[in-house]
């Protein structure tokens, strides 16, 4: 069956863009208008009560953000016992298949921070910490770059047929150091601020602009977890930061990747740094 039925309405799949453990996203075409949109399905056959009340909380959070420009627009959905399906509008592509396939020109890489800086301050305005950034949450919509989940439901990984699949997903290297040192008191322990859990965030996004500035994540030759994590922890790990052209962006990178969590800067203080206010 190449149809979907969302509320009553047709929608045609086009193809699978990715799926994850018991949810897919396809590419779609609404007979009615021609138009392409994307729909995430996903399986609750399975799913306890708490995978369930994490996705509604997910579309909760999707609704009360639908003002925002840089957060992906849900057009319709539908929960049913056994499944739920987002009608979405659909990206172009994800920023870690985009990284995958080429390197970014120099000149990109401040219009890229500037909206993944502008998309993550919209969450954290709404009091939501996402906690797991990587590329594989920011999606290229006519250009612009657009987060499309908030790390409340669990993701997905894009549909690469290729057996050598460097997943995004569950991926430990934009992990800030005090979430793994916070997973372990696993009674709830993050008594500390939304201020501060803020700012793991910006280590997770200090790692995606390392990535796209030295096209590898500052661990991610440490392959053994155990030593990865260990390295993320460790002050005297010191993280390497080869110069380039513009040495405000060294200076945003060592800023965003300390340790500290005190010392690291919040994303009001980033998008006020000189190399994002200095330029047009
Ligand atoms: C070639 N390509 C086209 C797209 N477009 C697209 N991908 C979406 N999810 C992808 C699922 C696999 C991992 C990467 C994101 C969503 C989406 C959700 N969730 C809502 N709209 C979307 N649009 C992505 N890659």
């Amino acid at each position: 069956k190449n149809q979907i039925h969302v509320k009553g309405v047709n929608y045609s799949i086009i193809k699978v863009i990715g799926k994850g453990g018991s949810s897919k996203v396809y590419q779609v075409l609404h007979e009615g208008s021609k138009k392409i949109f994307a729909v995430k399905y996903v399986d609750l056959e399975c799913a306890d009560d708490v995978i369930i009340q994490s996705y509604k909380n997910e579309i909760t959070v999707l609704q009360r953000l639908q003002n925002k420009d840089p957060i992906i627009k849900l057009y319709d959905y539908e929960i049913s016992q056994s499944h739920i399906y987002l009608v979405m509008e659909c990206g172009s592509i994800d920023l870690a298949s985009f990284l995958r396939r080429k390197r970014v020109q120099k000149e990109d890489i401040l219009f890229y921070w500037r909206q993944m800086l502008t998309a993550v301050q919209c969450i954290h305005d709404e009091g939501i910490i996402h906690r797991d950034l990587k590329p594989a949450n920011f999606l290229f919509v006519e250009g612009s770059l657009k987060l499309i989940d908030f790390g409340i439901a669990n993701s997905i990984q894009s549909d690469r047929t290729s057996v050598t699949r460097e997943s995004q997903v569950g991926t430990l290297n934009y992990m800030s150091p005090e979430t793994i040192q916070s997973s372990g008191d696993s009674h709830g322990g993050d008594h500390t601020s939304m201020k501060i859990n803020c700012k793991s965030d910006v280590w997770s996004l200090g790692c995606i602009l390392y990535y796209i500035t030295y096209g590898k994540t500052p661990f991610q030759s440490i392959t053994n977890t155990m030593m990865k994590l260990q390295a993320i922890c460790n002050p005297d790990y010191k993280i390497q930061f080869s110069d380039v052209h513009d040495s405000n962006l060294v200076d945003v990178l060592k800023r965003c990747l300390v340790r500290d969590v005190k010392e690291r800067p919040s994303i009001k203080e980033l998008l006020d740094h000189p190399y994002v206010s200095s330029k047009t």
